[in-house]
């Protein structure tokens, strides 16, 4: 038997169910912030990953990627692979109804990753305990059954609007304490947005 680290659910931990009000599989879930590196529009040579809701607590994303997210010539940089996991992972907070913030994530590359080629990538919440929330993700190479390029897994811990305000730089957080529409999933958890 291997063992237990922190990517290992304790005992106590449950299968979670997705929110009551978390959004139906397919539908598309946006930009969670528009200058996010992972999914914003806003932000220059991003991955601009594209991520809609899954069965279950699962979600399904895509990243194209382009000439800017090179490593060597023509393929993609593992770093930039580990962060559309980042991104495709965290996204898992939207059918739990809860933001989190990533504390341990393991990546495993499997094949390289071409410039032009998108990976499809299928993110889902193994188990909850408390505050921490145990994922895995798979990325295949230009299709949804596609050969596996990357594996993923992941612990992220929930935390309150809080932990941004009090830690992220004052310009950028007044930002968008002025204007909450850039931050779309604060949006996504009210009850009338
Ligand atoms: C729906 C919206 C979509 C959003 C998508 C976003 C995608 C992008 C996600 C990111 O990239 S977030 C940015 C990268 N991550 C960070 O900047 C987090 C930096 N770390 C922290 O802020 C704190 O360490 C953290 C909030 C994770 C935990 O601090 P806390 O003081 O709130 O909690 P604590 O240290 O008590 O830990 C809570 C539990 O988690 C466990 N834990 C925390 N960090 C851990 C870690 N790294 N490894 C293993 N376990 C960890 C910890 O042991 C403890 O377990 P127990 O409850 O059993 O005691």
């Amino acid at each position: 038997m291997s063992r237990p680290t922190s990517l290992t659910p304790p005992p106590e931990a449950v299968v979670p169910q997705p929110h009551p009000d978390a959004p139906s599989p397919g539908t598309e879930l946006g930009e969670h912030y528009s200058d996010c590196f992972g999914c914003g529009e806003a932000a220059p040579g991003g991955l601009r990953l594209r991520t809609r809701a899954g069965e279950g607590v699962s979600v399904d994303a895509e990243f194209t990627v382009t000439a800017q997210h090179q490593g060597a010539p023509g393929l993609a940089h593992g770093g930039l692979l580990t962060c559309a996991f980042d991104e495709a992972l965290g996204a898992i907070g939207y059918m739990l109804h809860t933001t989190a913030v990533t504390g341990h994530l393991e990546t495993d590359f499997r094949r390289p990753v071409p410039v032009g080629s998108t990976l499809y990538i299928h993110a889902w919440c193994e188990a909850v305990a408390g505050r921490k929330i145990y994922s895995r993700a798979v990325g295949r190479l230009d299709a949804a059954d596609g050969p596996i390029a990357v594996e993923a897994a992941a612990l992220f811990v929930s935390v309150g609007l809080e932990h941004f305000v009090d830690n992220g730089r004052a310009e950028e957080v007044r930002r968008v304490l002025d204007n909450p529409d850039l931050i779309k999933s604060g949006r996504a958890f009210e009850v009338n947005p």
